[in-house]
């Protein structure tokens, strides 16, 4: 079997190492970074800034995931969701998958460094560092709270975008990245608690396993809730206009349709519902905030 799969087809290979980089999570993550670099400029931003900044934030981002799946290689293989993953099965060896993660992060961050600007370039690599280091490493094994702390790495982007086009870490931003860090809790929980068995398995500290799932959905009805509120500061700064309120608002209501439904109406298939709804409902979000962007109705209220 071990021979079989290492004389895979250089397409198979090929296949192997995009998996190690997660590459559906890396795309939302980088459609949020260009919101960002978007919404830092009144027109359009530099066409090189962004062709280099989101290459730049997406090679560290792949690299975080492929570090993940290197570290992670153990529980993997004992999760009936990531067992097959390419280290976990030993597809990819752990110095074939450790290099290729590090030539992507080196490779990144001298781009950011030489082509985009030295801010973005250190605070994408010390997203990195929190997604790879502080949240796989340590945070995930030590405490439920594992990834509400942690998700603030993978909420940088916007941030990440907004200072690729201007150099400057700005409040609008800053909401940006309080959006994401609210959304990933209900993200991430929702599909722990499809997954709990697997989690408890190998003693992942995760929410539903140490305070069990009725806790946990509560706490996700909070956490739409907490969701709903942040949304709506862009609108509330002037940052925004009635096109995203309108679209944010039933976007979130939705959201807390779905927690709401699974607290007090589940059935088999509502907590991956709740999952897969929450990544429809961060795309869509970053996608209003951009048309919004472009075609802006005046807030009611401007500050
Ligand atoms: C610490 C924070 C986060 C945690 C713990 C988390 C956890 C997860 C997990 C466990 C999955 C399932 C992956 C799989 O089945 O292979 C997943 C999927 C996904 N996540 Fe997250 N996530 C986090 C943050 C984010 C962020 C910030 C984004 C984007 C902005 C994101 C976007 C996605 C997408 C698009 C998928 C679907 C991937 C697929 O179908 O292959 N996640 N997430
Ligand atoms: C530079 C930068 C912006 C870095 C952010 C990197 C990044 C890939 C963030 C996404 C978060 C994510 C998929 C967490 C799941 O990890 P997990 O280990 O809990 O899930 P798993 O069991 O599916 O691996």
């Amino acid at each position: 079997m071990t021979s079989a799969v290492k004389t895979k087809s250089g397409v198979g290979r090929l296949h192997d190492y995009l998996e190690l980089t997660k590459p559906k999570v890396v795309a939302l993550l980088v459609l949020t970074a260009w919101v960002g670099m978007m919404l830092a400029v009144p027109g359009l931003p530099d066409l090189f800034t962004l062709l280099a900044a989101t290459l730049g934030i997406g090679l560290l981002s792949a690299a975080a995931a492929a570090m993940n799946h290197v570290v992670d290689q153990r529980i993997d293989a004992q999760m009936a969701r990531t067992y097959s993953r390419p280290v976990a099965k030993g597809r990819i060896s752990t110095p074939q998958a450790t290099s290729f993660a590090f030539a992507l992060a080196i490779v990144g961050f001298v781009l950011l460094y030489t082509t985009v600007n030295a801010i973005t370039a250190w605070l994408t690599l010390a997203s990195l560092f929190g997604y790879a280091v502080v949240y796989t490493m340590f945070l995930k094994r030590a405490t439920p709270q594992n990834i509400v702390i942690g998700g603030l790495a993978g909420a940088m982007p916007p941030l990440l975008g907004w200072t690729a086009v201007t150099g400057e870490i700005h409040g609008h931003a800053l909401l940006l990245v309080m959006i994401i860090f609210a959304w990933t809790p209900p993200h991430f929980w929702a599909l722990a608690i499809h997954r709990r068995d697997d989690y408890a398995k190998v003693n992942m500290p995760m929410l539903p396993v140490t305070h069990g799932i009725e806790f946990t959905k509560s706490v996700i009805c909070l956490y739409t809730v907490l969701l709903f509120i942040v949304c709506l500061m862009p609108y509330l700064v002037g940052m925004s206009g009635a096109i995203y309120l309108v679209g944010s608002a039933l976007l979130n209501l939705r959201f807390m349709q779905y927690a709401w439904r699974l607290k007090f109406n589940p059935h088999a298939g509502t907590a991956m519902a709740t999952f897969k709804f929450s990544i429809v409902h961060l795309m869509v979000l970053f996608l209003l905030l951009l048309v919004d962007h472009y075609f802006k109705v005046s807030p009611i209220y401007v500050p």
